[in-house]
This record gives C-alpha cells, sequence and structure tokens, in this order.
C-alpha cells in the first residue's frame, strides 16, 4: 500500500498527515493547488484519498474530483468545518457527492506543530463501513499515533468541529487572565453546547466525551498552539477580528463554525449561549469583558 494514498492539501494539517503515514513507510503523494499537476489524473488506483484541506477548500476539491473516483476507494475527510453556503459537514458534502464511496472521518486532539514534533498523540477514525475505518486504522496506526475506529461519524465530526467555537471563548477568558475556575466552567458548560446540539444533528451523546469531543476540546482550548484559541485571545486584547486574522498563521474555522451555528440553533431553537456570545465578539457588537457579564448575569437555571 505503500504509494496508494493520496493526500489533499499541503498546509499544516496535510504535512502532518503525511508523516504520519511515513513513520508506516507509506509515501503519499501531496496534492495543493501549487503543484501543478492535475488532481482527478492523480487518484487512479489510490486506496485512499485523504482530505486535509479548509473548509472553504472542501466544494472546489469535490468539484475537481466528480466522476474521477471509482466506487471501492476510501474517502477520509480531516477538515474540522461546516460548509457556509449548505450547513452541512464536510462528511456529508463527500457523502452527497460520491453516495457509494465509504467515507471516513478523521479527528482527534491533534495540533500539528506537535505531531511534526514527533510528540505521541491519539485519534479516531469513524465510519459506517467497519472495513474502510479498520484500514485507515492500519495506515496511520504508529508508536507516535494511537487510532481508534468509531462508528458515529457525524459525532465525531462534530465534537472536532464545535469545539472550536468554545477554544476561540477559552482564547477570550485565558487573554481577559480570568483564571482556572472561569476556564473550567466555560468548557464544561461548552461541552454540554456542544451536546445539545450534536445530538440534534445525530451525535451520540457519548461520543462528545471521546477524544474527538472532550479531547479535542481540552488540547483546542488551552493550548496557544491553537489558531482558535489565539482568536480569542487577540479579541481579549482588544484587537479586532480582521487585525487577529491578520496576523494568524492558518485557518482559524471557527470563526465561519460559529456563523454556521448560530444559523441552525436559532432555526431550531437549540439554547447556545456561549457561541451567541462568541458570535457577537467576532462581529464587534461586544467587548470581550460585556461578554463574560454576559454570560454571567442569565436567568438562574439547575445544571
Ligand atoms: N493544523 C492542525 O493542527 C489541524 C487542523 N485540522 C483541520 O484541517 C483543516 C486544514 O487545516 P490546516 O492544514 O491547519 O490549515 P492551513 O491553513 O495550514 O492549510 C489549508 C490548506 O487548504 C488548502 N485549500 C484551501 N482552499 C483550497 C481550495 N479552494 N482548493 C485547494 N486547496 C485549498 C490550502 O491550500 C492549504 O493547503 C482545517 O479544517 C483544520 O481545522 C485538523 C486537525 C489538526
Ligand atoms: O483541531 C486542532 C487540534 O486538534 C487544531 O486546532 P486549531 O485549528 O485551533 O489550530
Amino acid at each position: 500500500m505503500n504509494d496508494r494514498i493520496i493526500i489533499i492539501g499541503a498546509g499544516a494539517w496535510g504535512d502532518a498527515l503525511s508523516k504520519l503515514t511515513q513513520i508506516n513507510g507509506c509515501e503519499p503523494t501531496i496534492w495543493s493547488r501549487s503543484c501543478g499537476r492535475v488532481l482527478s489524473e492523480m487518484i487512479t488506483d489510490r486506496v485512499a484519498i485523504i482530505s486535509a484541506v479548509s473548509m472553504s477548500g472542501v466544494p472546489a476539491i469535490i468539484d475537481r474530483l466528480h466522476g474521477a473516483i471509482e466506487p471501492n476507494q476510501i474517502i477520509v475527510t480531516a477538515t474540522k468545518g461546516l460548509d457556509a453556503r449548505t450547513n452541512l459537514t464536510p462528511a456529508q458534502l463527500w457523502h452527497q457527492a460520491f453516495p457509494n464511496n465509504p467515507i471516513v472521518v478523521l479527528s482527534g486532539p491533534n495540533l500539528s506543530l506537535e505531531i511534526q514534533q514527533g510528540l505521541p498523540a491519539a485519534t479516531v477514525v469513524a465510519s459506517h463501513d467497519v472495513d474502510a475505518a479498520n484500514t485507515i486504522q492500519t495506515i496511520f496506526s504508529s508508536p507516535k499515533f494511537r487510532v481508534y475506529t468509531n462508528d458515529d461519524p457525524i459525532g465525531v465530526e462534530l465534537g472536532g468541529t464545535i469545539k472550536n467555537v468554545i477554544a476561540i471563548a477559552a482564547g477570550t477568558c485565558d487573554g481577559l487572565k480570568l483564571g482556572d475556575n472561569a476556564k473550567s466552567a466555560l468548557l464544561t458548560r461548552g461541552l454540554a453546547e456542544i451536546i445539545r446540539i450534536g445530538q440534534y444533528w445525530g451525535g451520540k451523546p457519548e461520543t462528545f466525551y471521546g477524544l474527538s469531543g472532550l479531547g479535542d476540546l481540552l488540547t483546542t482550548c488551552n493550548s496557544p498552539l491553537s489558531r482558535n484559541y489565539q482568536v480569542g485571545y487577540g479579541l481579549a486584547q482588544g484587537q479586532t477580528l480582521s487585525e487577529v486574522l491578520a496576523n494568524l498563521k492558518g485557518t482559524a474555522e471557527g470563526v465561519n463554525t460559529t456563523k454556521v451555528l448560530i444559523q441552525i440553533a436559532d432555526s431550531n431553537q437549540i439554547y447556545m449561549p456561549i457561541t451567541v456570545l462568541v458570535d457577537r465578539l467576532l462581529q464587534g457588537q461586544i467587548t470581550a469583558p460585556e461578554a463574560i457579564v454576559a454570560l454571567m448575569s442569565r436567568d438562574r437555571k439547575s445544571e
């Protein structure tokens, strides 16, 4: 299987995923927009097509691949975002375009820089197709990377996606130096919010307590390496969103994910108080200290 994998996207995550497969002796082909080669011509005979592009690039990649993928080829999506046009997840977009292919979601607490440094990490590969999940587990498993299979792809995908919004809030909390009590309260109530909307979307509640939910929430909300955390931290310093994004290395998916979540929560009456305040903060409608006051002064309720 040495050369039968293609990774789409040569950003931070595509490069780290490539390195992980190389530990197992794979020689993956990496495609990026600037490589000068035709993607659809490069996927012939690949066992797995691994998409690691940011959310904004997923529809364009799917367009490039129309009519080119064979039904037995496994599509792996490693993107953590939501499509602003359709409100669908990346795996849902891939499934819509290629309904006969096995789709595997890869997600977990996986900061790419730590993986590039050779530090150990764990992740989840989730699919309704058990054989496909097992194949992807074999491709990525190594002493540096522990890979668990899972049969709840939507839950795994949403855990890794929605936690980016809470990571923006966590960066804000740390930027304002609100202390560990406040941070723990934020993460715990953030997880409740993730489970509330995640269950509505069809995810199993227990999935959100696993690596791709709680695990990734802890990593991203506690690490200055996280771009989403950096967005919140910068806003807490009084920078505008444009100023923060201008200095950010790479993509902070939580910014667009917040907008999509607000639409879904509004139209389905799902209570998402942290997400609503992150949205107002991102839009410049409220300052970081005002967001904290608003969160703390809501109506009393039971846990
Ligand atoms: N960096 C990390 O630690 C991790 C990132 N992710 C997720 O992986 C995805 C990519 O993240 P990064 O690699 O960090 O972002 P990045 O900003 O470093 O790279 C994004 C990649 O997407 C490609 N891309 C964007 N639009 C495209 C289009 N229209 N056509 C072709 N290619 C396009 C870019 O060329 C680039 O290769 C995001 O959804 C992120 O949430 C997931 C786990 C870890
Ligand atoms: O998803 C990630 C780690 O699991 C990466 O987080 P950021 O996109 O916030 O850097």
